[in-house]
Protein backbone atom coordinates (compact mmCIF):
# COMPACT_ATOMS: atom_id res chain seq x y z
CA UNK A 1 0.00 0.00 0.00
CA UNK A 2 1.45 3.39 -1.05
CA UNK A 3 1.36 5.98 2.34
CA UNK A 4 2.27 8.60 0.00
CA UNK A 5 0.41 9.63 -3.31
CA UNK A 6 1.01 12.82 -5.07
CA UNK A 7 -0.62 13.07 -8.59
CA UNK A 8 0.09 16.02 -10.85
CA UNK A 9 1.09 18.13 -7.52
CA UNK A 10 1.13 22.27 -8.49
CA UNK A 11 1.80 24.66 -6.03
CA UNK A 12 1.72 28.54 -6.15
CA UNK A 13 2.94 31.34 -4.35
CA UNK A 14 1.16 34.27 -6.38
CA UNK A 15 1.96 33.97 -9.86
CA UNK A 16 4.94 31.99 -9.61
CA UNK A 17 5.04 28.54 -10.08
CA UNK A 18 6.58 26.71 -7.15
CA UNK A 19 5.68 23.36 -8.43
CA UNK A 20 4.67 22.29 -11.66
CA UNK A 21 3.25 19.00 -11.87
CA UNK A 22 4.62 16.61 -9.88
CA UNK A 23 4.14 12.79 -9.08
CA UNK A 24 5.23 10.35 -6.71
CA UNK A 25 4.16 8.05 -4.30
CA UNK A 26 5.95 6.53 -1.20
CA UNK A 27 5.32 2.67 -0.55
CA UNK A 28 5.07 2.01 3.53
CA UNK A 29 8.69 0.99 4.56
CA UNK A 30 10.26 3.01 2.28
CA UNK A 31 12.83 5.69 2.14
CA UNK A 32 12.04 7.78 -0.37
CA UNK A 33 14.62 11.00 -0.50
CA UNK A 34 13.17 14.04 -3.27
CA UNK A 35 16.28 15.61 -4.36
CA UNK A 36 17.01 19.14 -6.44
CA UNK A 37 18.68 22.21 -7.32
CA UNK A 38 17.92 24.93 -4.82
CA UNK A 39 14.62 26.48 -5.22
CA UNK A 40 13.47 23.09 -7.07
CA UNK A 41 10.22 22.96 -4.77
CA UNK A 42 11.68 20.26 -2.69
CA UNK A 43 10.70 21.84 0.67
CA UNK A 44 6.97 23.28 -0.71
CA UNK A 45 6.34 19.65 -1.65
CA UNK A 46 6.84 18.84 1.38
CA UNK A 47 4.76 21.55 3.24
CA UNK A 48 1.94 20.30 1.19
CA UNK A 49 2.47 16.75 1.76
CA UNK A 50 2.70 17.64 5.85
CA UNK A 51 -1.03 19.38 5.21
CA UNK A 52 0.58 23.35 5.70
CA UNK A 53 -0.20 24.24 2.19
CA UNK A 54 -3.25 23.59 0.05
CA UNK A 55 -2.25 22.71 -3.43
CA UNK A 56 -3.23 24.57 -6.62
CA UNK A 57 -3.86 21.82 -8.80
CA UNK A 58 -3.42 17.71 -8.32
CA UNK A 59 -4.28 15.50 -5.60
CA UNK A 60 -2.02 14.70 -2.04
CA UNK A 61 -3.28 11.75 -0.30
CA UNK A 62 -1.40 10.73 2.60
CA UNK A 63 -2.65 7.45 4.15
CA UNK A 64 -5.47 7.93 1.97
CA UNK A 65 -6.22 10.94 3.05
CA UNK A 66 -6.23 14.94 1.99
CA UNK A 67 -3.33 16.10 4.04
CA UNK A 68 -4.38 19.65 4.12
CA UNK A 69 -9.04 18.81 5.11
CA UNK A 70 -6.96 16.06 7.46
CA UNK A 71 -4.02 17.66 8.96
CA UNK A 72 -4.90 16.50 12.49
CA UNK A 73 -6.00 13.45 12.09
CA UNK A 74 -2.77 12.94 10.44
CA UNK A 75 -0.13 14.74 12.86
CA UNK A 76 -1.08 11.48 15.06
CA UNK A 77 0.90 9.45 12.82
CA UNK A 78 3.47 12.02 10.60
CA UNK A 79 6.46 13.04 12.62
CA UNK A 80 7.61 16.33 10.61
CA UNK A 81 11.26 17.56 11.13
CA UNK A 82 11.45 21.53 9.36
CA UNK A 83 14.55 23.12 8.08
CA UNK A 84 13.50 25.73 10.45
CA UNK A 85 13.59 24.69 14.08
CA UNK A 86 10.45 26.19 15.98
CA UNK A 87 12.25 24.93 19.51
CA UNK A 88 11.67 27.77 22.73
CA UNK A 89 14.94 28.44 23.66
CA UNK A 90 14.51 29.05 27.46
CA UNK A 91 13.26 25.40 27.35
CA UNK A 92 15.57 22.61 28.26
CA UNK A 93 16.25 19.58 26.45
CA UNK A 94 14.05 17.63 28.79
CA UNK A 95 11.28 19.89 29.03
CA UNK A 96 11.01 20.57 25.37
CA UNK A 97 10.62 16.44 25.36
CA UNK A 98 8.05 16.93 28.27
CA UNK A 99 5.98 19.48 26.26
CA UNK A 100 6.36 17.58 23.21
CA UNK A 101 5.16 14.33 25.33
CA UNK A 102 1.59 16.71 26.50
CA UNK A 103 1.07 17.94 22.46
CA UNK A 104 1.32 14.60 20.88
CA UNK A 105 -0.59 11.15 21.29
CA UNK A 106 2.15 9.01 20.53
CA UNK A 107 3.60 7.35 23.17
CA UNK A 108 7.42 7.16 24.07
CA UNK A 109 10.36 7.27 26.93
CA UNK A 110 12.54 10.62 27.29
CA UNK A 111 15.50 8.88 28.11
CA UNK A 112 15.45 6.45 26.05
CA UNK A 113 15.06 8.74 23.14
CA UNK A 114 17.61 11.19 24.51
CA UNK A 115 20.30 8.36 24.00
CA UNK A 116 19.34 7.22 20.84
CA UNK A 117 19.71 10.89 19.18
CA UNK A 118 22.83 11.01 21.49
CA UNK A 119 21.65 13.83 23.50
CA UNK A 120 21.08 11.93 27.06
CA UNK A 121 23.94 14.36 28.47
CA UNK A 122 22.12 17.22 27.57
CA UNK A 123 18.99 16.76 29.04
CA UNK A 124 19.09 19.96 31.31
CA UNK A 125 20.52 22.53 28.85
CA UNK A 126 18.15 24.96 27.69
CA UNK A 127 18.01 25.03 23.72
CA UNK A 128 19.36 27.93 23.23
CA UNK A 129 22.73 26.92 24.62
CA UNK A 130 22.90 23.35 22.17
CA UNK A 131 25.10 23.93 19.57
CA UNK A 132 23.24 23.64 15.87
CA UNK A 133 23.86 20.23 15.35
CA UNK A 134 22.39 19.22 18.89
CA UNK A 135 19.20 21.37 17.65
CA UNK A 136 19.12 19.39 14.49
CA UNK A 137 19.04 16.38 16.37
CA UNK A 138 16.29 17.24 18.69
CA UNK A 139 14.31 18.46 15.88
CA UNK A 140 14.96 14.71 14.64
CA UNK A 141 14.15 13.26 17.70
CA UNK A 142 10.26 15.37 18.14
CA UNK A 143 10.01 13.55 14.28
CA UNK A 144 10.73 10.18 15.66
CA UNK A 145 8.80 10.50 18.95
CA UNK A 146 6.41 7.48 19.45
CA UNK A 147 8.35 6.04 16.13
CA UNK A 148 5.12 7.39 13.85
CA UNK A 149 4.34 5.03 10.82
CA UNK A 150 5.68 8.17 8.47
CA UNK A 151 8.46 10.83 9.36
CA UNK A 152 8.50 13.62 7.06
CA UNK A 153 12.47 14.87 7.02
CA UNK A 154 13.20 18.18 5.38
CA UNK A 155 17.28 18.05 4.96
CA UNK A 156 17.90 16.46 8.36
CA UNK A 157 21.08 16.15 8.29
CA UNK A 158 22.42 19.87 7.35
CA UNK A 159 24.79 21.41 9.75
CA UNK A 160 25.67 17.95 11.44
CA UNK A 161 29.24 16.68 11.74
CA UNK A 162 29.66 13.56 9.74
CA UNK A 163 29.74 10.88 12.82
CA UNK A 164 26.07 12.69 13.80
CA UNK A 165 25.01 12.11 9.91
CA UNK A 166 26.12 8.59 10.08
CA UNK A 167 24.17 8.46 13.40
CA UNK A 168 21.01 9.80 11.59
CA UNK A 169 21.30 7.17 8.89
CA UNK A 170 21.20 4.58 11.20
CA UNK A 171 18.25 5.59 13.14
CA UNK A 172 16.64 6.22 9.63
CA UNK A 173 17.15 2.72 8.62
CA UNK A 174 16.10 0.81 11.88
CA UNK A 175 12.84 2.96 11.64
CA UNK A 176 12.47 1.88 8.26
CA UNK A 177 13.22 -1.78 9.10
CA UNK A 178 10.31 -1.47 11.54
CA UNK A 179 8.12 -0.15 8.86
CA UNK A 180 8.15 3.02 8.99
CA UNK A 181 7.78 5.23 5.78
CA UNK A 182 10.39 7.76 5.10
CA UNK A 183 10.50 10.79 2.84
CA UNK A 184 13.41 13.08 3.09
CA UNK A 185 15.15 16.29 1.13
CA UNK A 186 19.01 16.46 1.12
CA UNK A 187 21.95 17.64 -0.90
CA UNK A 188 24.14 15.32 0.39
CA UNK A 189 23.95 12.98 -2.67
CA UNK A 190 25.68 10.27 -0.32
CA UNK A 191 23.24 10.11 2.16
CA UNK A 192 20.12 9.84 -0.55
CA UNK A 193 22.37 6.87 -2.48
CA UNK A 194 23.33 5.12 0.88
CA UNK A 195 19.40 5.45 2.04
CA UNK A 196 17.39 5.71 -0.47
CA UNK A 197 14.89 3.57 -2.03
CA UNK A 198 13.41 5.77 -4.55
CA UNK A 199 14.63 9.05 -5.81
CA UNK A 200 13.29 11.75 -7.49
CA UNK A 201 15.37 14.85 -8.74
CA UNK A 202 13.41 18.27 -9.01
CA UNK A 203 14.72 21.16 -10.59
CA UNK A 204 12.63 23.98 -11.93
CA UNK A 205 9.74 23.05 -10.02
CA UNK A 206 9.17 19.56 -12.18
CA UNK A 207 10.59 16.17 -11.07
CA UNK A 208 13.36 15.66 -14.29
CA UNK A 209 13.96 11.70 -13.23
CA UNK A 210 13.04 9.58 -10.38
CA UNK A 211 12.82 5.55 -9.58
CA UNK A 212 14.79 2.89 -7.93
CA UNK A 213 18.30 4.21 -6.85
CA UNK A 214 19.46 1.40 -9.71
CA UNK A 215 17.01 2.87 -11.79
CA UNK A 216 18.13 6.50 -11.93
CA UNK A 217 21.85 5.61 -11.40
CA UNK A 218 21.42 3.49 -14.94
CA UNK A 219 20.74 6.50 -16.60
CA UNK A 220 24.04 7.82 -16.63
CA UNK A 221 27.18 5.21 -18.45
CA UNK A 222 29.45 3.45 -16.24
CA UNK A 223 33.24 4.28 -16.34
CA UNK A 224 36.26 2.00 -16.31
CA UNK A 225 39.36 3.53 -15.81
CA UNK A 226 42.68 2.12 -16.00
CA UNK A 227 46.35 2.94 -16.45
CA UNK A 228 48.23 1.45 -19.07
CA UNK A 229 51.85 0.12 -19.11
CA UNK A 230 54.02 2.78 -21.41
CA UNK A 231 53.45 1.86 -25.36
CA UNK A 232 50.72 -0.52 -25.07
CA UNK A 233 47.75 0.33 -27.22
CA UNK A 234 44.15 -1.15 -26.24
CA UNK A 235 42.27 -2.77 -28.78
CA UNK A 236 39.50 -0.58 -30.12
CA UNK A 237 36.60 -2.85 -28.64
CA UNK A 238 34.57 0.16 -27.03
CA UNK A 239 32.62 2.94 -29.18
CA UNK A 240 33.51 5.24 -25.80
CA UNK A 241 37.04 4.53 -25.24
CA UNK A 242 39.53 7.40 -24.65
CA UNK A 243 43.72 7.17 -24.25
CA UNK A 244 44.75 10.03 -22.96
CA UNK A 245 48.50 9.20 -22.50
CA UNK A 246 48.57 6.26 -20.81
CA UNK A 247 45.41 6.90 -18.77
CA UNK A 248 42.42 4.64 -20.42
CA UNK A 249 38.68 5.45 -19.75
CA UNK A 250 35.92 3.30 -21.15
CA UNK A 251 32.37 5.25 -21.10
CA UNK A 252 30.18 2.30 -20.99
CA UNK A 253 26.13 1.36 -20.57
CA UNK A 254 27.05 -2.72 -21.16
CA UNK A 255 29.55 -2.56 -17.92
CA UNK A 256 30.26 -6.27 -17.34
CA UNK A 257 30.62 -6.83 -20.87
CA UNK A 258 33.04 -4.41 -21.64
CA UNK A 259 34.83 -5.02 -18.63
CA UNK A 260 35.52 -8.80 -19.00
CA UNK A 261 36.42 -8.17 -22.48
CA UNK A 262 39.22 -5.93 -21.39
CA UNK A 263 40.14 -8.13 -19.34
CA UNK A 264 40.20 -10.81 -21.25
CA UNK A 265 42.39 -8.86 -23.55
CA UNK A 266 44.96 -7.59 -21.31
CA UNK A 267 45.54 -11.10 -19.77
CA UNK A 268 45.79 -12.82 -22.99
CA UNK A 269 48.14 -9.49 -24.34
CA UNK A 270 50.06 -10.49 -20.35
CA UNK A 271 49.19 -6.35 -19.85
CA UNK A 272 49.30 -5.38 -16.56
CA UNK A 273 46.30 -3.01 -15.95
CA UNK A 274 47.19 -0.42 -13.07
CA UNK A 275 44.68 1.57 -10.97
CA UNK A 276 42.04 -0.92 -12.73
CA UNK A 277 38.77 0.73 -11.28
CA UNK A 278 34.85 -0.16 -12.17
CA UNK A 279 31.94 2.23 -11.52
CA UNK A 280 28.72 3.17 -11.97
CA UNK A 281 27.92 6.65 -12.24
CA UNK A 282 27.29 8.31 -8.70
CA UNK A 283 24.32 10.36 -8.15
CA UNK A 284 26.37 13.52 -8.12
CA UNK A 285 26.93 12.96 -11.94
CA UNK A 286 23.47 12.33 -13.11
CA UNK A 287 23.00 15.47 -10.65
CA UNK A 288 24.81 17.93 -12.40
CA UNK A 289 23.94 16.91 -15.32
CA UNK A 290 20.23 17.60 -14.45
CA UNK A 291 21.63 20.98 -12.97
CA UNK A 292 22.68 22.08 -16.67
CA UNK A 293 19.90 21.00 -18.96
N1 LIG B 1 6.87 32.01 0.88
C1 LIG B 1 7.29 32.12 -0.38
N2 LIG B 1 6.89 33.14 -1.16
C2 LIG B 1 7.31 33.27 -2.44
N3 LIG B 1 8.15 32.39 -3.05
C3 LIG B 1 8.59 31.35 -2.32
C4 LIG B 1 8.19 31.17 -0.95
N4 LIG B 1 8.78 30.04 -0.50
C5 LIG B 1 9.52 29.56 -1.52
N5 LIG B 1 9.40 30.34 -2.61
C6 LIG B 1 10.03 30.12 -3.91
O1 LIG B 1 9.55 28.88 -4.43
C7 LIG B 1 10.60 28.15 -5.06
C8 LIG B 1 10.71 26.78 -4.42
O2 LIG B 1 11.15 26.94 -3.07
P1 LIG B 1 11.43 25.69 -2.12
O3 LIG B 1 11.84 26.23 -0.80
O4 LIG B 1 10.27 24.78 -2.18
O5 LIG B 1 12.67 25.03 -2.87
P2 LIG B 1 13.72 23.93 -2.35
O6 LIG B 1 13.87 22.94 -3.45
O7 LIG B 1 13.28 23.40 -1.03
O8 LIG B 1 15.04 24.79 -2.19
P3 LIG B 1 16.32 24.61 -1.23
O9 LIG B 1 17.05 23.39 -1.68
O10 LIG B 1 17.10 25.86 -1.50
O11 LIG B 1 15.80 24.51 0.19
C9 LIG B 1 11.85 29.01 -4.92
O12 LIG B 1 12.04 29.73 -6.12
C10 LIG B 1 11.53 29.96 -3.78
O13 LIG B 1 12.20 31.18 -3.93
Amino acid sequence: MNVIEVSGLTYRYGQFVAVAGVDFTVGEGEIFALLGTNGAGKTTTLEVVEGFRRPATGQVRVFGLDPFADRTALSARTGVMSQQTGLIGELTVAETLALWRGLTSRRDSIPELLSTVDLAGRSDVAVEKLSGGERRRLDFALAIWGQPPLVVLDEPTTGLDPESRQQLWRIVERLKDSGTSVLLTTHYLEEAQALADHVAIMHGGSVQLAGTLSEVLSEQPARITATLPPGVVPPRLYGDLVLDGRALTVQTRTLQADLYELLRWADQAGVALMDLNASQASLQEIFLAIGKE
